[in-house]
């Protein structure tokens, strides 16, 4: 089921958490909704299931009207950060009970039970139907509210935050398989997350709100490769800024000469990531000293002080590099934007 937001407005008494948001979501697409606290991002799935409704603008459902489809009708199922089982009913029970209260397909009992147990195959539960929520993980209670969700065949999958109270080993398994689950039935899924990198490992498109509009939408590697504004660059995290000055399309930095051809003159900010710089003993490249080695599995990581800035990069394993060290820095790429 294709969705479609159309100039999309949401107020609530005076503040306007929904800003004119526009965003098509193909039939069977994986979208996640990324962005800070309060940047719009619950407000705008919660229009999509119709349980709130916009100020202005539509909301299509395969090109009808939204707005004219009661929630129950909607066809839509939910995920919730703390979308509480009923404790006092058995796994099987919970994924049972939306098939036993639809008006719509009524099933006979052994449909139920077999259908239960395809179900808990999927989510990869079988033998635990029988379990109360207590008697289950917090991963594995996610597990059966997602197969609670997918029990009555919904065209739409809407996810807030579902892993959002699990530890991050869990939430990395949940993510394959939700993906794993995601190309096995193609159901068109919308995910809210504050997290980027459960957006970019999860989605095949990735909407970044902030303050209630969508900044960039793009593949993981569009908007990773080719954030279009300091706030995006920031927000998918890992960054440095290094302040400068931009003069004809250039910024200088120490010996360095960065082309920044759609930069205004005036005062800009340089962005890199660790991984966009290279630790050299000569030059040419900025001028840096050690401050400290911090060895990880698989790599030695630096903390340079290059012209007032202290930045991180990470060289191999094997290099030989001491605190207290004067060197260079290369950089490999980066990002540079009108000061803000
Ligand atoms: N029912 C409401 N009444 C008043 N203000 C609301 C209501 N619901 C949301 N808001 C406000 O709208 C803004 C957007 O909220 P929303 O929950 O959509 O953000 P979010 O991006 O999902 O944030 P979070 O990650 O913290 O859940 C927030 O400033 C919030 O306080």
């Amino acid at each position: 089921m294709k969705i479609a937001l159309d100039h999309v407005v949401k107020t609530f008494n005076t503040f306007r958490a929904v800003h004119d948001v526009s965003l098509t979501v193909e039939s069977g697409e994986l979208v996640a909704l990324l962005g800070p606290s309060g940047s719009g991002k619950t407000t705008l799935l919660r229009m999509v299931a119709g349980l709130e409704f916009p100020d202005d603008g539509h909301i299509l459902f395969g090109g009808e009207d939204a707005t004219l489809i009661p929630v129950r009708e909607r066809g839509v199922g939910f995920v919730f950060q703390h979308y509480a089982l009923f404790p006092h009913m058995t796994v099987a029970d919970n994924i049972a009970f939306g098939m036993r209260t639809a008006r719509a397909a009524k099933r006979s009992r052994a449909e139920i039970s077999a259908r239960v147990a395809e179900l808990l195959r999927l989510v990869q539960l079988d033998g635990l139907g029988d379990r109360f929520p207590a008697q289950i993980s917090g991963g594995q209670r996610q597990r059966v509210a997602l197969a609670r969700a997918l029990a009555v065949d919904p065209k739409v999958l809407l996810l807030d935050e579902p892993f959002g109270a699990l530890d991050a080993n869990v939430r990395r398994d949940l993510r394959r398989w939700l993906r794993e689950i995601h190309a096995e039935l193609g159901i068109t899924t919308l995910f809210v997350t504050h997290d980027q990198e459960e957006a970019l490992d999860l989605a095949d498109r990735v909407v970044i709100l902030h303050q209630g509009k969508i900044v960039q939408q793009g593949t993981p590697r569009a908007v990773t490769r080719t954030p279009n504004s300091a706030f995006v660059m920031r927000f998918l995290g890992d960054t440095h800024r290094i302040s400068a000055r931009a003069q004809g399309g250039r910024v200088e930095l120490g010996a360095l000469t960065l082309d920044a051809p759609d930069v205004a003159d005036g005062p800009a900010e340089i962005y890199v990531r660790p991984a966009d710089l290279e630790w050299t003993r000569s030059g040419p490249g900025l001028a840096a000293t050690v401050t400290r080695v911090i060895d990880r599995p698989g790599a030695r990581r630096l903390q340079v002080l290059a012209g007032g800035d202290v930045l991180e990069l990470d060289v191999a394993p094997e290099v030989e590099v001491a605190e207290g060290e004067a060197g260079q820095l290369r950089i490999v790429r980066s990002r540079i934007f009108a000061a803000s």
